[in-house]
């Protein structure tokens, strides 16, 4: 299921505007990736660039590879909607389907990719992603409940149990943890920590202290000036990244020194 992720000479652009700058990075399968850097970096639209999200804004385009286990996602040939469909997002606000129960929430992206399902199959898919999502024991005598009705981690977690019941390669979370209490964001952190013997997790965050604790490696995004696009300063395991950086800039702002 979990696939790498290559990206080579990343450019993005939002219409005329470059907004991102020759990102190179590799990207390991069954690892989590924080990404960190001051606001307005480049780090989410990077991140959308991963699955094609960005070009839902109108304009908004990249140049350059970005290659999911051999398969090349700027392909002329490939469908953005596919691309979205194997690499699932979990957003910044837990954003469950008002209307719908729990159980409709899980299945709402299987649904919409298969016309059909048994309800033996259906049961099977929300019981195995809430139980992957850890939220299972928490909902299992109220699936019929609207999702709505769920505190804001356990919201999130169902999200994430939304992304993870179509069988993703690939997690892309935007600040999944931002919206969220500490007790919260410590269930979703043990999550992250689950998940990723499965998939590759790819995680923005401002929280330093977040991503020295669940990520593998860091990438450090900045803006050389005002004005000037975001790039990739560094990217090196997270512990490095943590006590030893290669590059001045990642220590002072690691160090809270600006951003
Ligand atoms: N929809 C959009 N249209 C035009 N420009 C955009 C759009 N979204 C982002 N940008 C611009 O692209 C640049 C990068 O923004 P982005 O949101 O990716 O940064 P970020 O590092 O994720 O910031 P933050 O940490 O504040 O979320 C910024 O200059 C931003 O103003």
């Amino acid at each position: 299921m979990a696939k790498s992720i290559d990206v080579s000479d990343l450019d993005i652009y939002y219409g005329d505007f470059l907004a991102v700058q020759g990102v190179t990075m590799s990207i390991k399968a069954r690892a989590v990736t924080a990404l960190i850097g001051p606001s307005g970096c480049g780090k989410s639209t990077f991140l959308r660039s991963l699955n094609r999200m960005h070009e839902v804004i109108p304009g908004a385009r990249a140049e350059g590879k970005v290659v999911v286990d051999g398969q090349s996602l700027y392909d002329p040939s490939v469908d953005p909607v596919a691309v979205r469909r194997q690499i699932g997002m979990v957003f910044q606000r837990p954003n469950p389907f008002p209307t719908m129960s729990i159980y409709d929430n899980v299945l709402a992206g299987n649904r919409l990719n298969a016309k059909r399902m048994k309800k033996a199959e259906a049961d099977t898919i929300v019981e195995r992603s809430l139980k992957g999502a850890n939220l299972w024991n928490e909902v299992k005598d109220r699936l019929g409940k609207p999702g709505m009705g769920l505190s804001g981690g356990q919201q999130q977690r169902l999200c994430i149990a939304r992304a993870i019941a179509v069988e993703p390669q690939v997690l892309l979370m935007d600040e999944p943890c931002s919206a969220l209490d500490p007790i919260s964001t410590s269930a979703v952190e043990d999550l992250i920590h689950e998940l990723k013997a499965d998939y590759t997790i790819v995680i923005v965050t401002h929280n330093m202290q977040q991503a020295a604790r669940v990520s593998d490696d860091t990438g450090f995004f900045n803006l050389k000036a005002t004005g000037e696009p975001g790039h990739l300063v560094e990217f090196n395991p997270t512990k490095k990244m943590f006590t030893n950086p290669d590059m001045e800039s990642t220590e002072s702002y690691i160090s809270g020194r600006f951003g």
